[in-house]
């Protein structure tokens, strides 16, 4: 069986459950694929930080040469976040024909393209399924299955800190900031939440859906962009009594005058599928 060597930047939120995910479904994943998977090192930034069991016996770095320059290493995950850090880290990658696995959606909305085509240049992969929707493989569905399609439409629930806090206060009556700070808890918020709550981080997601629906690279500039910041229980509450549901809602229409880009919150009526989507749960609507 052949055994896929991985190098991992970043032990967080994300980086632990790769590595929890891939040892809990180690046999599964063989069956499946015929390929094992083996996490050579892991690179963090805080070699003090105190680490899950589960990450116990991981090998751990703080350089991350040390991985580019490991000829045994086929895969890099970067899944320590920023832009300029994590963007320089993946080009080295990329050039050392090394495939690059990230959840990075920052960084792929604004440099996916440049970095799609170095990794042809240099015949290596370059995936990123998870910067959009969670576990959704949206990304891998508008690749193939509706190359074929015009795509109308893509709206969805792209934001899950967003999304908890939303539930909280309509289920639990928790104030905005009470629900912020348990979804921060729960690991559901970036490090710093403002992209989450001002709907930054939904727009990421959203221009790249639109760059793979569409075909077209959008500037943050071409979202209108609100979040939900100033929302308060009291309007949660009035819209429920009317019968509609308030979500943060990502939106790429295609209209008679272009494409309409848009992340706020929305009302969304009960008995729409997308109003049952609760706490930090992800929904994608594509209309095609
Ligand atoms: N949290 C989530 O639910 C999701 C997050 N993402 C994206 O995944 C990425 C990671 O997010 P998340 O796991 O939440 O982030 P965390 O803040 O939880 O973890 C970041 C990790 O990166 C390490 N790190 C930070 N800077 C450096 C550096 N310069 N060199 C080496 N290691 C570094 C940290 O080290 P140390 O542990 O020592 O501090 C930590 O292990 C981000 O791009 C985020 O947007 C995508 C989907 C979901
Ligand atoms: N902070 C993000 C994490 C996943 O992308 C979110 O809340 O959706």
């Amino acid at each position: 069986m052949k055994n896929v060597r991985i190098g991992i930047v970043g032990l967080g939120t994300v980086g632990s459950g790769v590595v929890r995910i891939l040892k809990e479904q180690q046999a599964l994943i063989a069956q499946q694929t015929g390929l094992s998977f083996e996490i050579v090192k892991a690179i963090i930034a805080n070699p003090d930080r105190e680490r899950a069991s589960y990450l116990k016996d991981v090998a751990l770095g703080t350089d991350i040469t040390q991985l580019l320059q490991d000829e045994s290493i086929d895969i890099i995950v970067e899944v320590m976040g920023s832009v300029a850090a994590a963007k320089d880290l993946i080009e080295q990658a990329l050039a050392a024909h090394k495939n690059v696995v990230t959840a990075n959606k920052d960084l792929i909305a604004q440099y996916g393209q440049e970095l799609a085509e170095l990794a042809m240049a240099n015949n290596v992969a370059l995936r990123y399924e998870a910067s959009v929707a969670g576990g959704i493989p949206i990304l891998q569905i508008l690749r193939t299955a509706y190359k074929a399609d015009q795509v109308h439409t893509i709206a969805g629930i792209l934001n899950g800190t967003t999304n908890f806090i939303l539930t909280q206060m309509d289920e639990q009556g928790l104030t905005y900031d009470q629900a912020l700070k348990a979804a921060k808890e729960k690991g559901f918020a970036e490090s710093d939440p403002t992209n989450d709550v001002d709907g930054f981080d939904a727009a990421y997601k959203l221009a790249i859906l639109t760059k793979m629906a569409f075909g077209l690279s959008v500037p943050q500039s071409a979202i209108d962009i609100t979040g939900i910041r100033e929302l308060a229980i009291d309007d949660v509450k009035a819209a429920r009594a009317a019968g509609y549901e308030l979500k943060l809602i990502g939106l790429s229409d295609l209209t008679d005058e272009g494409l309409r880009l848009a992340v706020a919150p929305m009302v969304v009526h009960e008995n729409q599928p997308i109003a049952q989507i609760r706490n930090e749960h992800n929904a994608v609507l594509v209309k095609s």
